[in-house]
């Protein structure tokens, strides 16, 4: 299976914070990666790095066997329209109804949708919405008068307009109710499926990741300290991905915070 995104020695601090610390990752294409980490060990980063929104200190980034980093702007802005991301809180314009945020996406991937007559543009729109289980009246609403799974399922229309071959998608799930997050996924796993996307998805959800990674990578301590079958990762047999899947207080991720029981103990 060919590489589509290939990461090597990827560095990225902030002043004297170290984040990434020589991360290594191949997603083959058609894989439907999903990345775990404690919250801030940088997974937001790592994919802002490959969206080209950070610039890393060290390392390289391939896609397509194309280096991000050292491409012409040009170059790399047609690299980068090969990515449709979601982003963690939707990151709908507020201003905007739903049908002109879709259009928006639709037109930034696919610049030749300006050309097209208004009814054609706005048909295509209405069809991305439908993709998500979404009517047409929708669209002429505006994001604050969407719930939370709905601004999510606009975000998703909005990401695979243009039928963008790799897929970002951000903690999909963060802030929905068992029965949305279920939706989301679904809907996640349908337009990968669909479109025979290469996907990337930040998840702090269980369920979730194994509902729409085939392969996993763990990023502790700024690197990548495993990687494996999305299926395996109950029985990892890494100590990290251990402690990370099953929730335990006990292990080598450090807590940063005095639990109650610590506090009583040091008073
Ligand atoms: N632009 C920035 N300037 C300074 N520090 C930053 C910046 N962006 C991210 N960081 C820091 O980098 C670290 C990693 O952040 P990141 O958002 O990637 O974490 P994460 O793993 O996605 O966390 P979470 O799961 O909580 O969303 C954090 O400590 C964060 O404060």
């Amino acid at each position: 299976m060919p590489i589509r995104i290939r990461i090597r020695g990827l560095k990225k601090s902030f002043g004297k914070h170290v984040v990434l610390n020589g991360v290594d990752l191949d997603v083959p294409d058609g894989a439907s990666l999903v990345i775990l980490g404690g919250s801030g060990t940088g997974k937001s980063v790592l994919l802002r790095c490959i969206l080209g929104l950070i610039l890393p200190d060290e390392g390289t980034i391939e896609i397509d066997g194309e280096n991000v980093l050292t491409a012409t702007p040009e170059r790399r802005s047609e690299i980068l329209k090969k990515i449709g991301m979601l982003f963690q809180n939707a990151a709908l314009f507020d201003s905007m109804s739903v049908l002109d945020n879709v259009l928006f996406g639709l037109r930034a991937k696919a610049p030749e949708t300006w050309n097209q007559p208004h009814q054609q543009q706005t048909a295509e729109a209405t069809n991305l919405l439908a993709q998500v289980g979404l009517g047409a009246a929708v669209g002429g609403l505006m994001p604050a008068e969407l719930s939370g799974g709905m601004q999510k399922r606009v975000g998703l229309a909005r990401s695979i307009a243009g039928r963008p071959p790799i897929q970002f998608f951000d903690e999909p799930t963060t802030g929905l109710d068992p029965i949305m997050s279920a939706v989301i996924n679904r809907l996640i796993v349908d337009c990968v499926k669909r479109l025979g996307a290469t996907a990337i998805t930040i998840t702090h959800d269980m369920t979730s990741a194994q509902t729409i990674g085939t392969i996993a990578a763990m990023l502790y301590e700024g690197k990548i300290i495993w990687h494996g079958k999305a299926s395996d990762l109950m029985h990892s047999g890494n100590a990290v991905v251990n402690q990370f899947v099953h929730g335990w207080l006990e292990g080598p991720i450090k807590i940063a915070y005095p639990l109650p029981e610590a506090s009583q103990q040091a008073g």
